[in-house]
């Protein structure tokens, strides 16, 4: 059966390549979707993508998976230190998630090591640059459970 995994952008993410290079380095969301297809795909799995600024919008896209996809990966940019609603809606779902950051937030500011996610995740990736979005795919490409409505047909 293929595996669907849903990525999830937040804020400011659209940025990447060009956002404070020396944290977030030079490759661009754009690439970094590109390769997490190929990834999912080298593993027979389907990969879909989603970047928004807006909470309520990522909210939506996440309720819009409910039951369609087996695993989502989610950076969700500085919304990770203040959104229970992003929170509420993927334990609402019941759909088991990665936690990813570009950047090791723990060598930053205090308060980005606060995350509304972490204690929720199925795993966290923090800090291996954009490299990081590749372990995630491969990760839930090879160990999430299928468990999406389709898989009962
Ligand atoms: O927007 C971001 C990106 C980030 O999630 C990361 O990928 O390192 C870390 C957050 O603290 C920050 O607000």
């Amino acid at each position: 059966m293929v595996k669907s995994i849903l990525l999830l952008n937040g804020p400011n993410l659209n940025l990447l390549g060009t956002r404070e290079p020396h944290i977030y380095g030079h490759t661009t969301l754009p690439d970094v979707e590109n390769t997490c297809r190929e990834v999912a795909a080298s593993h027979n799995a389907t990969l879909e993508s989603f970047q928004s600024n807006h909470e309520g919008a990522l909210v939506d896209r996440i309720q819009a998976a409910r039951g369609k996809v087996d695993g989502i990966i989610i950076n969700p940019g500085a919304y990770t230190h203040t959104s229970v609603a992003i929170r509420d809606a993927l334990l609402g779902v019941g759909i088991p998630f990665i936690e990813l950051h570009v950047s090791n937030v723990h060598a930053r500011e205090p308060w980005r090591h606060h995350s509304y996610f972490s204690d929720k995740a199925a795993g966290i990736i923090v800090g291996l640059g954009v490299y990081g979005y590749k372990v995630a795919v491969e990760h839930v490409a090879l160990n999430f459970e299928e468990r999406g409505e389709k898989a009962s047909l």
